[in-house]
Protein backbone atom coordinates (compact mmCIF):
# COMPACT_ATOMS: atom_id res chain seq x y z
CA UNK A 1 0.00 0.00 0.00
CA UNK A 2 1.51 3.33 -0.78
CA UNK A 3 0.53 6.62 0.76
CA UNK A 4 -0.99 9.23 -1.62
CA UNK A 5 -0.66 12.89 -1.50
CA UNK A 6 -3.68 15.20 0.43
CA UNK A 7 -4.92 17.77 -1.67
CA UNK A 8 -7.51 20.08 -0.78
CA UNK A 9 -10.26 21.22 -3.33
CA UNK A 10 -12.11 24.08 -3.16
CA UNK A 11 -15.38 25.07 -5.40
CA UNK A 12 -17.52 28.09 -5.30
CA UNK A 13 -21.32 28.31 -5.87
CA UNK A 14 -23.45 31.52 -5.98
CA UNK A 15 -27.17 32.20 -4.61
CA UNK A 16 -30.13 35.16 -4.45
CA UNK A 17 -31.79 35.31 -1.45
CA UNK A 18 -33.89 37.62 1.00
CA UNK A 19 -33.49 38.04 5.01
CA UNK A 20 -34.53 39.22 7.51
CA UNK A 21 -32.38 39.70 11.33
CA UNK A 22 -34.94 39.32 13.87
CA UNK A 23 -35.45 37.24 17.12
CA UNK A 24 -39.49 36.48 17.69
CA UNK A 25 -38.37 36.46 21.54
CA UNK A 26 -37.29 39.88 21.69
CA UNK A 27 -39.01 43.40 22.22
CA UNK A 28 -38.95 45.44 18.63
CA UNK A 29 -36.79 48.36 20.21
CA UNK A 30 -34.59 46.10 21.28
CA UNK A 31 -34.29 43.73 17.50
CA UNK A 32 -33.87 47.24 15.82
CA UNK A 33 -30.83 47.87 18.59
CA UNK A 34 -29.27 44.39 17.49
CA UNK A 35 -29.66 44.39 13.71
CA UNK A 36 -30.23 48.07 12.59
CA UNK A 37 -31.25 47.97 9.11
CA UNK A 38 -30.99 44.52 8.53
CA UNK A 39 -34.06 44.16 10.99
CA UNK A 40 -36.55 46.21 8.01
CA UNK A 41 -39.74 44.26 8.10
CA UNK A 42 -39.94 44.01 4.51
CA UNK A 43 -36.37 41.70 4.13
CA UNK A 44 -33.80 42.19 1.92
CA UNK A 45 -31.52 40.20 -0.01
CA UNK A 46 -27.82 39.12 -1.21
CA UNK A 47 -26.33 37.42 -3.71
CA UNK A 48 -24.38 35.00 -1.61
CA UNK A 49 -21.24 33.20 -2.49
CA UNK A 50 -20.78 29.79 -1.01
CA UNK A 51 -17.12 28.29 -1.17
CA UNK A 52 -16.82 24.47 -0.26
CA UNK A 53 -13.07 22.75 0.77
CA UNK A 54 -12.91 18.94 0.36
CA UNK A 55 -9.28 16.93 1.62
CA UNK A 56 -8.00 13.58 0.67
CA UNK A 57 -5.61 11.82 -1.21
CA UNK A 58 -5.49 12.26 -4.86
CA UNK A 59 -6.87 8.94 -6.60
CA UNK A 60 -4.24 7.54 -8.41
CA UNK A 61 -6.34 6.72 -11.06
CA UNK A 62 -8.46 9.68 -11.84
CA UNK A 63 -5.80 12.42 -10.32
CA UNK A 64 -9.11 14.05 -8.64
CA UNK A 65 -9.27 14.75 -5.10
CA UNK A 66 -13.26 14.10 -5.81
CA UNK A 67 -15.00 14.70 -9.20
CA UNK A 68 -16.29 18.67 -9.69
CA UNK A 69 -18.77 16.93 -12.01
CA UNK A 70 -20.23 14.71 -8.75
CA UNK A 71 -19.76 17.84 -6.78
CA UNK A 72 -22.16 20.40 -9.28
CA UNK A 73 -24.36 17.81 -8.87
CA UNK A 74 -24.42 17.27 -4.86
CA UNK A 75 -24.65 21.37 -4.67
CA UNK A 76 -27.37 21.42 -7.26
CA UNK A 77 -29.81 19.63 -5.27
CA UNK A 78 -28.91 20.01 -1.97
CA UNK A 79 -27.91 23.74 -1.92
CA UNK A 80 -29.27 25.59 -4.66
CA UNK A 81 -32.61 23.95 -5.06
CA UNK A 82 -32.67 24.91 -1.26
CA UNK A 83 -32.31 28.18 -1.33
CA UNK A 84 -31.93 29.97 -4.62
CA UNK A 85 -34.15 32.75 -4.63
CA UNK A 86 -36.05 32.14 -1.56
CA UNK A 87 -36.10 34.03 1.76
CA UNK A 88 -34.33 32.47 4.21
CA UNK A 89 -36.51 32.91 7.19
CA UNK A 90 -38.96 30.75 5.82
CA UNK A 91 -36.77 27.79 5.40
CA UNK A 92 -35.74 25.38 7.88
CA UNK A 93 -33.45 25.94 10.74
CA UNK A 94 -34.59 29.44 10.03
CA UNK A 95 -38.13 29.12 10.76
CA UNK A 96 -36.78 29.26 14.57
CA UNK A 97 -33.15 30.38 13.87
CA UNK A 98 -31.84 33.87 13.22
CA UNK A 99 -30.29 33.72 9.31
CA UNK A 100 -27.34 35.66 9.77
CA UNK A 101 -24.56 34.38 8.06
CA UNK A 102 -22.54 32.88 10.86
CA UNK A 103 -25.58 30.43 11.10
CA UNK A 104 -26.07 29.41 7.34
CA UNK A 105 -22.63 28.72 6.87
CA UNK A 106 -23.03 26.38 9.52
CA UNK A 107 -26.15 25.08 8.19
CA UNK A 108 -24.26 24.77 4.81
CA UNK A 109 -21.50 22.73 6.56
CA UNK A 110 -24.31 20.22 7.43
CA UNK A 111 -25.27 20.06 3.92
CA UNK A 112 -22.21 19.57 2.22
CA UNK A 113 -20.81 17.15 5.18
CA UNK A 114 -23.17 14.81 3.39
CA UNK A 115 -21.57 14.76 0.64
CA UNK A 116 -20.35 11.06 0.06
CA UNK A 117 -17.07 11.53 -2.23
CA UNK A 118 -14.66 13.41 -0.25
CA UNK A 119 -14.25 15.10 3.13
CA UNK A 120 -15.47 18.39 4.17
CA UNK A 121 -12.68 20.77 5.73
CA UNK A 122 -13.93 24.17 5.04
CA UNK A 123 -17.44 26.34 4.36
CA UNK A 124 -16.41 29.96 3.30
CA UNK A 125 -19.72 32.01 2.70
CA UNK A 126 -19.88 35.76 1.48
CA UNK A 127 -22.42 37.61 2.36
CA UNK A 128 -21.34 41.15 0.82
CA UNK A 129 -18.42 42.36 -0.85
CA UNK A 130 -16.97 43.26 2.61
CA UNK A 131 -18.54 40.20 4.88
CA UNK A 132 -17.74 36.63 4.76
CA UNK A 133 -17.89 34.04 7.01
CA UNK A 134 -15.96 30.73 7.90
CA UNK A 135 -17.00 27.01 9.41
CA UNK A 136 -14.41 24.51 9.94
CA UNK A 137 -17.05 22.34 11.50
CA UNK A 138 -15.81 22.93 15.38
CA UNK A 139 -18.17 22.12 18.22
CA UNK A 140 -19.63 24.67 20.63
CA UNK A 141 -16.77 26.45 22.91
CA UNK A 142 -17.76 27.70 25.81
CA UNK A 143 -18.34 31.55 25.97
CA UNK A 144 -18.56 33.82 29.35
N1 LIG B 1 -22.32 39.01 12.67
C1 LIG B 1 -23.14 39.35 11.67
N2 LIG B 1 -23.49 40.62 11.52
C2 LIG B 1 -24.28 40.95 10.51
C3 LIG B 1 -24.74 39.99 9.60
C4 LIG B 1 -24.37 38.64 9.81
O1 LIG B 1 -24.76 37.73 9.05
N3 LIG B 1 -23.57 38.37 10.84
N4 LIG B 1 -25.52 40.35 8.58
C5 LIG B 1 -25.86 41.58 8.37
C6 LIG B 1 -26.77 41.88 7.24
O2 LIG B 1 -27.41 40.78 6.73
C7 LIG B 1 -26.47 42.93 6.29
O3 LIG B 1 -27.26 42.87 5.15
C8 LIG B 1 -25.08 43.24 5.95
O4 LIG B 1 -25.02 44.60 6.14
P1 LIG B 1 -23.69 45.45 6.12
O5 LIG B 1 -22.63 44.81 6.92
O6 LIG B 1 -24.08 46.80 6.47
O7 LIG B 1 -23.30 45.32 4.62
P2 LIG B 1 -22.11 46.00 3.86
O8 LIG B 1 -21.21 46.71 4.78
O9 LIG B 1 -21.47 44.98 3.02
O10 LIG B 1 -22.90 46.97 2.92
P3 LIG B 1 -23.32 48.45 3.06
O11 LIG B 1 -24.71 48.44 2.51
O12 LIG B 1 -22.36 49.16 2.21
O13 LIG B 1 -23.27 48.86 4.51
C9 LIG B 1 -25.44 42.67 9.27
N5 LIG B 1 -24.63 42.23 10.35
ZN1 LIG C 1 -28.48 40.88 5.13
Amino acid sequence: MSARPIAHLSRRWSFVAAHRLHVDSLPAEQNREIFGKCNNPYGHGHNYIVQATFSGPVDEATGMVTNLADLDAFAKAELLERYDHQNLNTIKPFLTLVPTTENLAVEVWRIFSAYPHAKLTRIHVEETGNNAFDYFGEGEKEVS
